[in-house]
C-alpha cells in the first residue's frame, strides 16, 4: 500500500486519509487506566504452547522499513483462548537513543521504553493470517512492555544480528529460540480489550493481552535497538533513522478494559 510514517506529511494523523479504519472504532494502542478497568476472574493464565523452539529451526529476521520483525514457527500458539490462535511473527516499537519511552500501550499514562508485540491469528477459523487480518475474531496480539534495567539474554538473539538488517526490506535467517524468555514471568496477569492492528490498515481485528509485568533490556540493549535501523532502504541517498516508531493512545469510547488481577 501507500507508505505511511508515523511523522511528518504520511505520520499517523494523516493515516485515515488513506486507510479508513484507522480513523474508525475499537483503535489501539489505548492507555490503561486503572479506574476504567474491570477486574474479571473468569480471565484465565495465558498458556502458549512449543514456544520454546530448537536452535536448529531458522528464523526470518526483518526490516520493514517501521520495525524490525521475527517470522514464527506455525507449531507455536496460544491454546487457552476460546479458539487456538497460531504464531505468526513479533516486531517492536520504540522511542529513540534520547527518549526511550517507545512503548504504544501506556499504563496509567505512563510509556514505557519500548514494546513487544507477538501477532498469532485465529487458526481454528482461518486457513492463512491474510485471510485472519481483516476478521473480527481474526488476531491476538500478546503485548510486553519493555523498560530499561537488568540485561535480556534471550532479547540478544535478535539484537546479535540486527546490524544486517539496517536499512529497509533487509532480511536474514537467524537461529531460533525460546521465544517463551521475551515474556514476563507471569502469565496470569494482564489487560484484555478488543482493539486494531496498530499500524495502517488498522483493522478493528485484535483481541490484545497486554501483560502487567514489563520485561527488563539493558541501556546498551535499548540504544543498540533503536539506534542502528534506518527506515530508508541501502539505496537511498538520505538515510532515515528508524525510531519512534509508535501510535499515539487511541479514544477508548465505550470499551470494557478488563484486567486478570486486582490492583
Ligand atoms: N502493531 S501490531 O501488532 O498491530 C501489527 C500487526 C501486524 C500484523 C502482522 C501479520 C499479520 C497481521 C498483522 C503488522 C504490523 C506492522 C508493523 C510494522 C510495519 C508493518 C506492519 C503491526
Ligand atoms: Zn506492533
Amino acid at each position: 500500500g501507500a507508505k505511511w510514517t508515523y511523522d511528518g506529511p504520511q505520520g499517523q494523523d494523516h493515516w485515515s486519509q488513506h486507510y479508513p479504519y484507522c480513523g474508525g472504532a475499537l483503535q489501539s494502542p489505548i492507555d490503561l487506566k486503572s479506574d476504567l478497568l474491570r477486574f474479571d476472574p473468569t480471565l484465565r493464565p495465558i498458556e502458549v504452547q512449543n514456544y520454546n523452539l530448537s536452535p536448529n529451526e531458522q528464523l526470518t529476521l526483518g526490516n520493514n522499513g517501521h520495525s524490525v520483525q521475527l517470522s514464527l514457527s506455525p507449531t507455536m500458539s496460544i491454546s487457552s483462548l476460546r479458539n487456538r490462535y497460531t504464531a505468526a511473527q513479533l516486531h517492536f516499537h520504540w522511542g529513540s537513543p534520547s527518549r526511550p519511552a517507545g512503548s504504544e500501550h501506556t499504563v496509567n499514562s505512563k510509556q514505557y521504553a519500548a514494546e513487544l508485540h507477538v501477532v498469532h491469528y485465529n487458526s481454528d477459523k482461518y486457513p492463512n493470517i491474510s485471510t485472519a487480518v481483516d476478521k473480527s475474531d481474526g488476531l491476538a496480539v500478546l503485548g510486553v512492555l519493555v523498560e530499561v534495567g537488568m540485561f535480556n539474554p534471550a532479547f540478544d538473539h535478535i539484537l546479535k544480528f540486527i546490524n544486517r538488517i539496517i536499512y529497509r526490506d533487509q532480511k536474514v535467517k537467524v537461529p531460533a529460540f525460546n521465544i517463551r524468555a521475551l515474556l514476563p514471568t507471569r502469565l496470569d496477569e494482564y489487560y484484555r480489550y478488543d482493539g486494531s492492528l496498530t499500524t495502517p490498515p488498522c483493522y478493528p481485528s485484535v483481541l490484545w493481552t497486554v501483560f502487567r509485568n514489563p520485561i527488563t533490556v539493558s541501556r546498551q540493549q535499548f540504544l543498540t535497538l533503536a539506534a542502528t535501523l534506518y527506515s530508508s532502504n541501502a539505496q537511498d541517498s538520505a538515510s532515515m533513522s528508524l525510531s519512534n516508531n509508535y501510535r499515539k493512545t487511541q479514544p477508548v469510547d465505550n470499551r470494557l478494559v478488563l484486567a486478570s488481577f486486582k490492583e
